[in-house]
């Protein structure tokens, strides 16, 4: 067991406000918001956008998901921060919990421990109130830990093309799974066996290559359109 008792690190982006914890009625519908968006409206009208969804929210994390070199972990950061919601980053939660880093736990217990350890945390978030988690790459393909995010959570899943993701995941060598003979096939075999399955996420928004501020409004508007049932049907 590498994963002793564990007491989530949720980092506080901004004082906690004082909302309640009850569940709203899950949606099934993924609202799919791939189309081109432009930061809409005044810092007023912003506020007043982002007040609502917290409103709607009712506490329930979010949830984001998709490749890695997606941005859940930089464009979550952000997002929490303008939400004022805590942010906890997966990966980092479980190291603190392994004691370990992500590419030690691959390489001395295997992928499927660090799976394990991955649903045991990400079911720890979920319990957490008014927070925002960006998971790992691969957390979402997960049976378990899925249906623990459908149940608990709001998913977003940040969609982004293959030569954007190799470009931005070529920066830095920590990603295990990448460590192959030949990288860009591993990340477009990684691609075509997960888009399906991020689809299933709640929202779906597409990061382009544009500022991450754009892209934290772009998923402000896809979740306020879902959750007041206005976004788009598929
Ligand atoms: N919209 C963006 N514009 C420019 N750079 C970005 C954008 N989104 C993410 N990046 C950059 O891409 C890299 C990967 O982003 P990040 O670590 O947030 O991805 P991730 O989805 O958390 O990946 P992982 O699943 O591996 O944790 C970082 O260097 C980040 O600064
Ligand atoms: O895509 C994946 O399966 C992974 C992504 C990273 O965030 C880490 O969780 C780990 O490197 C596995
Ligand atoms: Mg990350």
């Amino acid at each position: 067991m590498i994963f002793p008792s564990f007491r989530p690190c949720v980092q506080a982006c901004q004082p906690a406000r004082g909302l309640t914890t009850g569940r709203a009625p899950a949606s099934t519908r993924n609202d799919d918001h791939t189309g081109p968006r432009l930061t809409r409206g005044n810092a007023a009208e912003r506020k007043v956008e982002r007040e609502a969804l917290i409103s709607l929210l009712a506490g329930r994390p979010i949830v984001l998901v998709g490749m890695m070199g997606a941005g859940k972990t930089t464009v979550g950061r952000k997002l929490a921060s303008r939400l004022g919601l805590a942010f906890v980053d997966s990966d980092d939660a479980i190291e603190a919990a392994a004691g370990m880093k992500i590419e030690d736990i691959f390489a001395t217990r295997g992928e499927a421990e660090f799976r394990a350890g991955e649903t045991r945390v990400i079911s720890r978030l979920l319990r957490e109130p008014d927070t925002l988690i960006a998971t790992g790459g691969g957390a979402f393909i997960n049976p378990e830990t899925r249906e623990l995010i459908k149940a608990g959570g709001i998913s977003v899943w940040i969609k982004a093309d293959f030569e954007l993701l190799f470009s931005r995941v070529s920066r830095r060598s920590n990603r295990p799974l990448l460590k192959t003979a030949d990288p860009r096939a591993t990340l477009k075999a990684l691609i075509d066996q997960r888009y399906p399955i991020y689809a299933e996420a709640d929202v779906t928004i597409v990061s382009r290559d544009v500022p991450q501020d754009v892209v934290a409004a772009d998923i402000i508007a896809a979740l306020s359109a879902h959750l007041s049932g206005t976004g788009p049907q598929t």
